[in-house]
Order: structure tokens, then C-alpha cells, then sequence
């Protein structure tokens, strides 16, 4: 079976072709990140996937653990039920900023519980401490009673983690919930992704701009350009001529400036500390 499959899907918005002829399979337990330069189609493949968006008339099949999600450019009849299964992460306006944290982790369960109780916010005493321990995994336990707002954007990004823990999650999309971080808290979140796939067999699917991470976290990359998938492989072989030869000036985009390609070893290596991320805390040097 696989976690994601996706078969000729195809996307216009007007005239612009965001998806076109998209195709691919991915395993229960990988992690693997989506790259591309702005515009490319990673948030558009990702809603898709979500069943946030539909795809064409006319165009494939999409299908989370074996179960049609969409088809045709419509969504299933259980798409509800189905994202049950599917955490989303987004790079920003991932919490409710006035809600305290532990009551946005809350939110996973939704889907989950009766819908009067979710309404009411009746949440048991066993699921409200799933969420403190579910805050506490991803290292933001202390922060459970604060305003969201009043959190980092990387506490933000963990705590949605946490969220996807308590949804009970088997397929997190993260549409490049590092964008906005700066690279140690960057760093912690891919961390706490990379945990949580290891030791739970979470599939991850992630966007990223950042190829050092990609390399470093995500054993196999998909590359887009202009709505297509151009590179479907081992994270090793996206070297800088590689990346310029996929992507011409465009593979600018795909680089941070301090973290020159060129200098980097590729994935789960300890020879990333050149680049100025910190020594890996959990996953990263082991999976
Ligand atoms: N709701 C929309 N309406 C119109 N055009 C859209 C919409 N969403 C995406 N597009 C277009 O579809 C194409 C793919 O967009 P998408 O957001 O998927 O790219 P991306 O690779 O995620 O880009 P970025 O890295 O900048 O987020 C772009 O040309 C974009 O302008």
C-alpha cells in the first residue's frame, strides 16, 4: 500500500497550468521533501494531496493509504473522513493566536470526537493530557497555557506538530513550515519532523526552499519546475550543477546564501556543522 499516490493530476487556475500531468508514489514512513522555485506547484500539490483543492475535470486519481481522496477533479464522498488521517501544516497561520496552545493541540482531535462536544470544547481529561505530552514530545510543554500568539514561529510550527500527534496523524504535509524561521529553530522543527516519522511512522512529506535541508533530513527528494516533476530521486544527487542544470538561474531560489551547496555533504551527515546548523539532537545522524 502506499501513503500517497498520485496519478496524472493536472491543475489550471485560468489559464496558468499549476499541475500538469503530476505522478507519484510515496511509502508509508518516508520522509520526503518537495522542492522547487516559487511558483513551481508544491503548495498546489500539497492542497491537492490535503483534498483542500481539487484538481481538473477530467484529470487523475489521488489516493491517501489506498483510499480515493479525489478523482476526476472531485473530491470522495468520505474526503472528510479521510483527512482525519492527513495532518497539514502550513508556514504561517498554523494556531489561533488568542487560544491558549494546549487549546489549538485540542483542535486535532476534532475530526475525531462527537461534534457537540468539539463545539462545546468538552474535552476529556485523558485528551487534554495527551496534549500536554504531545507539547511536551516536541520540547513546548512548558508554553501548554499561553496565547499562541504569544509563541516563536518556531514554538508555532512545533505545537501544529503537536496538533498532528493528538489528530493521530499517519500523513503530515508541511507546506514550508521552515520558510520563516530563522536556522536553529529551522533546524529543531525538521528535527522534531524527523522524530516524529522515525519513532512513529508518520509519513512526511515536506515543501522546502532550503535544499541544505532537504539533503540533510529527507533521504529522497521531489523536484518541481513549472507545475511538473523534473527530478524524483536520492536528496545526495542535488548537487549546485545539478540544481542549475534542473533549474537554470532559477536554482538560485533553491539555496540559502550562507549555506553554499556547493559546501554541503549530502543527507544525515555529522559533516553538516560546516553549514552552521547545529549538531543534530535526534534524528537527523541516526535515521
Ligand atoms: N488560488 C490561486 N489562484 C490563481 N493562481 C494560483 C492560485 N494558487 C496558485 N496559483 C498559481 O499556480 C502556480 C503554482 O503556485 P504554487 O503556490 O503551487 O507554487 P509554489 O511552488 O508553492 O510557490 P511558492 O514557493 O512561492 O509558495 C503559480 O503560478 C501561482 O501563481
Amino acid at each position: 500500500m502506499t501513503a500517497i499516490s498520485v496519478e496524472h493530476v493536472s491543475k489550471h487556475f485560468g489559464a496558468r497550468h499549476a499541475l500538469n500531468d503530476v505522478s507519484l508514489t510515496i511509502a508509508p514512513g518516508e520522509m520526503v521533501a518537495l522542492i522547487g522555485a516559487s511558483g513551481s506547484g508544491k503548495s498546489t500539490l500539497i492542497r491537492h494531496i490535503a483534498g483542500l483543492d481539487q484538481g481538473d475535470t477530467g484529470s487523475g486519481v489521488t489516493t491517501i493509504f489506498g483510499n480515493v481522496i479525489q478523482k476526476n477533479g472531485r473530491l470522495a464522498a468520505d474526503a472528510r473522513l479521510l483527512r482525519r488521517d492527513i495532518g497539514v501544516i502550513f508556514q504561517q497561520f498554523n494556531l489561533v493566536g488568542r487560544l491558549p496552545v494546549i487549546v489549538n493541540v485540542l483542535v486535532g482531535l476534532l475530526g475525531r470526537i462527537p461534534v457537540w462536544r468539539g463545539t462545546l470544547g468538552l474535552f476529556t481529561r485523558a485528551e487534554k493530557s495527551a496534549a500536554r505530552a504531545a507539547l511536551s514530545r516536541v520540547g513546548v510543554g512548558e508554553v501548554a497555557w499561553q496565547r499562541a500568539s504569544t509563541l516563536s514561529g518556531g514554538q508555532q510550527q512545533r505545537a501544529a506538530i503537536a496538533r498532528a500527534l493528538v489528530q493521530r496523524a499517519r500523513l503530515l504535509l508541511a507546506d514550508e513550515p521552515i520558510a520563516s524561521l530563522d536556522p536553529a529553530s529551522a533546524r529543531r522543527v525538521m528535527d522534531t519532523l524527523a522524530t516524529i516519522c522515525r519513532e512513529d511512522g508518520i509519513t512526511v512529506l515536506i515543501s522546502l526552499h532550503q535544499v541544505e535541508y532537504a539533503r540533510f533530513y529527507c533521504p529522497r527528494t521531489i523536484a518541481m519546475r513549472a507545475g511538473q516533476v523534473v527530478y524524483d530521486g536520492p536528496s545526495t544527487a542535488l548537487t549546485t550543477d545539478f540544481l542549475t542544470e534542473l533549474y537554470g538561474e532559477a536554482s538560485d531560489e533553491l539555496v540559502l546564501p550562507e549555506a553554499p551547496l556547493a559546501e554541503t555533504t549530502p543527507v544525515r551527515s555529522a559533516a553538516s556543522e560546516p553549514l552552521g546548523i547545529p549538531a543534530p539532537a535526534t534524528a537527523a545522524a541516526t535515521a
